[in-house]
């Protein structure tokens, strides 16, 4: 696997990922012609919501060979409300090529999927698009890269003016000018040894500056610098090599240049993701365990216990896909024919290799990585049950299907959907009777309406989006019910005892105490199962505005179920009981919380902050973020950020920027709390 490159393309919208993804693809002889984002027919956004809208939503892997190794690319979206979808393509990557705007520099979601590729300990380089605007200031990217994403920018590249005015490149390294044919689509280049001497002069300069800060970083170029006593003894090799330890180690950030769209300076992105990005290999405190070979109809353990058949294996070419017998370690691949197995799953063919793997990622993040100390548990479990955190819904909508005839069709559809993006939730109401989808904004439920149009053929109508509150036990209660009925001449009957108390770890207790042991010792298992899942179901809908119930366990005391009882009449018997205990214990609303963090000029801060007050925020913390702009750390409840983004640009005349995460639920205070109930029930 030392020929493969992993990489992940992340970028703010619009900075131009999918175009430059298409040129890779044409300059590597995977596309004969060149397909324009803006003519609707690139390979990569290939849904049709993302051709309309021309941007991307789904992640989507290519790959494609480039001088002798593959390159697997998975396109990300761009957009805010698909954070969740970066978070899971990049648990598939070694490294990843961040896209700037040239004219806009670090922008908000630029910070977000930067963040994301922090925790993930991602090496990087990042390409500055779109320089062939005149509006595009290289410098400005470099400066935003130190103090807004406190990286360490190493410019491998500047931008020159070639004699027709276009763009060209300067190599940094090797003290060449690059310009690129126009007439071939940038195809070919030529490469130009510099003419004039103050051109020389100061691109030497900038080379010994690159030295000079590399050889800050990486102790082997120190020990070449010391001892030539020159920078211009160093040889190109010496620091390229420099420059692949130091980017795998995420010391510095290489930073290229040119325009996708004008087709310029694309093939030695390539060249860059090769020479300095990591291959799985290299990645290997991630990826030692991950070895063997995936072959078709191979039997395999999902990490949830379930055993699958790989019945076809793909190699990827967004829609298109070609079928491979078998694929190695670090490759990227689809698989046909898993029934339960979703994103994030990990794959092993039986539970000793699981073990063994388990105790090699150990043994190897203590030998390479001496930050992880013994008591951190969960690094085993962060890094190799691969599971990405899926955030709680923070919106929900009903959704109606055109006729009852399809509601079948539509469920299985929205399954579908929910097996490649588990950030989509799907509940069925028992009261109103309707499907009730969960998810994290607008578009994403827009998307979900349309995809199920353009893939499903189902015309849905969705209700109004609102906003998802939970709800939480106010006072602990107890408890029992008694129902007796005659279903078809036999005879049912249930009386149970249960208690709700306030709890946040655990859902469901025996109340073991000697008046009740007895009892529930004697509970057959199947009578527990039924009546456990009929309790805990009606947590589902609180009383306030049918939130979810949470922080609150239910405790089983006591219970008798007459002879010949069915099993749906047990747990009917225990959700009702359970929906008599909420009424009398009261519910408390939470709500859905955002943290944010803005990025704007200093004098513009004091503006943000009184309208952020004015929104019940928190203000956690400003801190200065280079010399000119403050980092505002703010948790919001969502219910007042509607609009927001557009309200902030008007307030700060489109200086600052921002990004917003779910950050759990929070209590509010009773005036609050009556609003959003009267809002929820469209009183308001
Ligand atoms: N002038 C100029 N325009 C560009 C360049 N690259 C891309 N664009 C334009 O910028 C727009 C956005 O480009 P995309 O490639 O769709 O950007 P993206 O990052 O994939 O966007 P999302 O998929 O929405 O995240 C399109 O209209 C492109 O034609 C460039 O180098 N120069």
């Amino acid at each position: 696997s030392d020929d493969i490159r992993n990489i992940g393309i992340l970028a703010h919208i619009d900075a131009g990922k999918t175009t430059t993804t298409e040129r890779m693809l044409y300059y590597a002889g995977k596309t004969r012609s060149l397909g324009e984002v803006h003519r609707g027919n690139t390979v990569t956004d290939y849904l049709t919501q993302e051709r309309e809208r021309g941007i991307t939503i789904c992640s989507s892997a290519v790959t494609f060979a480039w001088n002798g190794k593959r390159i697997n690319l998975l396109d990300t979206p761009g957009h805010i409300d698909f954070t969740m979808e970066v978070e899971q393509s990049l648990y598939a990557v070694d490294g990843v090529i961040v896209v700037l705007d040239g004219t806009a520099g670090v922008e908000a979601q630029t910070v977000t999927v930067w963040t994301q590729a922090d925790n993930h300990r991602l090496p990087r380089l990042v390409f500055v698009n779109k320089m062939d605007r005149s509006d595009a200031i290289f410098d400005k990217c470099i400066d935003d890269l130190k103090a807004k994403l406190d990286a360490k920018p190493i410019c491998t590249q500047l931008p020159a003016k070639n004699v027709d005015g276009q763009l060209g490149i300067y190599d940094v390294i090797t003290l060449e000018q690059l310009t690129w044919q126009q007439n071939d689509f940038g195809r070919t280049y030529s490469i130009n040894k510099l003419e004039s001497s103050s051109e020389i002069r100061e691109l030497r300069e900038k080379r010994n500056e690159l030295i000079d800060q590399l050889s800050g970083v990486d102790d082997e170029l120190a020990e070449v610098v010391i001892s030539t006593e020159s920078f211009d003894k160093v040889s190109n090799e010496l620091i390229v090599q420099a420059l692949r330890r130091a980017t795998c180690q995420q010391k510095v950030v290489p930073v290229l240049l040119g325009s996708a769209y004008k087709n310029i300076g694309i093939q030695r992105v390539m060249d860059a993701v090769n020479a300095y990005l990591p291959t799985p290999n290299e990645r290997n405190q991630i990826y030692n365990c991950f070895g063997g070979e995936l072959k078709r109809g191979m039997r395999v353990l999902s990490s949830r216990g379930q055993a699958e058949v790989i019945s076809k294996i793909y190699e990827p070419l967004a829609d298109e896909y070609r079928e491979v017998s078998s694929v190695r370690a670090g490759d990227v691949a689809i698989c046909a024919g898993l029934k339960s197995t979703v994103t994030g799953d990990l794959l092993t063919t039986s539970h000793t290799s699981l073990k063994n793997a388990q105790k090699r990622l150990i043994q190897s993040l203590d030998a390479t990585s001496p930050q992880y100390d013994e008591d951190e548990v969960d690094v085993n479990q962060e890094l190799f049950s691969i599971e990405p955190k899926i955030p709680d819904a923070v919106y929900f909508c009903s959704i109606e299907p055109p006729s009852l005839s399809t509601q079948t069709a539509m469920e299985q559809a929205l399954k579908q959907l929910q097996r490649e993006d588990p950030s989509l939730r799907v509940n069925y109401d028992t009261v109103t009777g309707q499907t009730v989808l969960g998810g994290m904004g607008e578009l994403h439920m827009e998307i979900i309406k349309s995809r199920l149009l353009s893939e499903y053929k189902i015309d849905v109508d969705l209700g109004p989006l609102q906003i998802a509150y939970k709800e939480a036990i106010e006072t602990p209660a107890i408890t029992t019910l008694s129902v007796e009925k005659d279903i078809a001449g036999s005879k049912q009957n249930v009386n149970i005892t249960l208690q709700l108390t306030n709890n946040q770890t655990e859902l469901f207790s025996l109340d073991k105490s000697p008046e009740n042991v007895q009892n529930l010792n004697a509970l057959r298992p199947r009578v527990l199962q039924v009546l456990r899942k009929g309790a805990i179901g009606a947590l589902e809908r609180g009383p306030r505005v049918g939130g979810q119930v949470v922080d609150t366990q239910i405790r089983l005391h006591n219970v008798t179920v007459g002879r010949g009882t069915a099993d749906s009449f047990v747990m009917a018997a225990a959700a009702q009981c359970v929906q008599k205990l909420l009424s009398k214990s009261g519910t408390r609303l939470l709500e859905p919380i955002m943290a944010m963090q803005i990025v704007a000029p200093n004098e513009r801060v004091s503006g943000i902050i009184a309208d952020l007050s004015r929104r019940r925020a928190l203000i956690k913390d400003v801190m200065p973020k280079g010399d000119r702009n403050k980092l505002i750390l703010v948790n919001a409840p969502l219910a007042e950020l509607s609009g927001y983004s557009s309200a902030l640009r008007t307030i700060s005349s489109g200086t600052a920027s921002m990004t917003m995460q779910p950050c759990g639920f929070s209590e509010m205070n009773a005036a609050d709390e009556t609003l959003a109930v009267r809002r929820a029930q469209g009183l308001d």
